[in-house]
């Protein structure tokens, strides 16, 4: 397993001290955003709607579940959906007035359940589909959160003509069986549906046959990864994305049971956690990306497509 490093040191708010700043990746963690009371009630409503009568079953399968409110993803006009609507919970409408960008409130909710050993695979929330600021609130349990700058590997992957569509769960999954069988990796990149609303750009680990020479795949995610790096994710917290850590870092949760604490020895179990992502959706002439990092920006990938397709019609017509 590659060591990961600690996240760069932050900047501290010199008003309060509780909000931590990376500046130049637009990264923002506020501790203590929500009180143990909002922490307590948000568990038990999720258990309201996800009873999770058989327990046992989900912690040792390990597998996240998703619930989702607000506005959904429509894929057939690939915008958000008038229609179809879940009404969001006023445990979550009571924190939006105290969310920090006040311009562009999120309408799109989705509330994660982590039981140890479950995670997600490094992804790049969708450019063109959501408005700039994604927020992660963190409730139940401490977990890392790893944050990698995209490289030339991922754009590579994204262009992949063949792309297979598949739930995170899925890949989840994989990936624990793939560790179970102990076999080396090599990284891949699929488009992935997390669930009917979401969308989200997966990178995500692959098996290579034991016996497979090494190829630069595994050179480039050695190197790609080498440049990850963990912020802890207090309960409780909020954590907001913003520039380059939103258009051009991939983020994670890496699935295990344990967690190496910062001392860098003392091997902390991971309990159950929780979080809501927020976000908007963009609609119709919303829809697109500026960014910065067109190599993994799903609207770039969509209009060098669309050029290519053109080009080549153009082409046989011409004959
Ligand atoms: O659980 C989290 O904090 C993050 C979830 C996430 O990245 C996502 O839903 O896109
Ligand atoms: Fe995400």
């Amino acid at each position: 397993m590659t060591a990961t490093r600690e996240a760069p040191a932050p900047t501290v708010d010199p008003l309060n001290p509780k909000i931590l700043r990376w500046p130049d990746i637009g990264l923002t963690l506020i501790l203590d955003f929500i009180s143990e009371a909002e922490e307590a009630a948000m568990i038990e409503a999720f258990y309201a709607r996800d009873p999770l009568t058989n327990t046992s079953d989900q912690r040792n399968g390990r597998r996240r579940i998703s619930q989702h409110y607000g506005y959904h993803f429509d894929y057939t006009t690939f915008g958000a959906s008038e229609t179809h609507f879940t009404p969001v919970p006023s445990y979550i409408e009571a924190i939006l007035p105290r969310l920090p960008v006040h311009d562009c409130l999120p309408d799109q909710f989705t509330v994660q359940y982590y039981p140890p050993g479950s995670g997600i695979p490094p992804h790049v929330d969708t450019h063109s589909l959501f408005a700039e600021p994604l927020y992660s609130l963190s409730f139940g349990s401490a977990v890392p959160m790893q944050f990698r700058p995209v490289g030339p590997n991922d754009a590579r992957k994204m262009r992949l003509p063949k792309r297979s569509l598949q739930t995170a769960q899925a890949q989840e999954e994989e990936e624990e069986e793939e560790k179970a069988h102990n076999s080396r990796e090599r990284t891949a990149i699929t488009t992935t549906t997390t669930t009917a609303t979401t969308t989200i750009t997966t990178i995500t680990t692959a098996t290579t046959a034991p016996a497979q020479k090494r190829d630069s795949d595994d050179d480039d995610k050695g190197e790609e990864q080498q440049a990850a790096w963990d912020l802890l994710l207090p309960p409780r917290s909020l954590l907001l994305m913003t520039g380059a850590s939103r258009y051009g870092y991939t983020h994670a949760i890496r699935p295990r049971k344990t967690d190496v604490a910062a001392d860098g020895t003392t091997v902390v179990p991971r309990r159950d956690r929780y979080s809501v992502t927020m976000r908007k959706v963009r609609r119709g002439a919303e829809v697109g990306c500026a960014c910065a990092y067109p190599g993994v920006c799903d609207a770039r990938i969509r209009a060098e497509r669309e050029a290519a397709e053109r080009e080549e019609k153009e082409l046989a017509e011409s004959k």
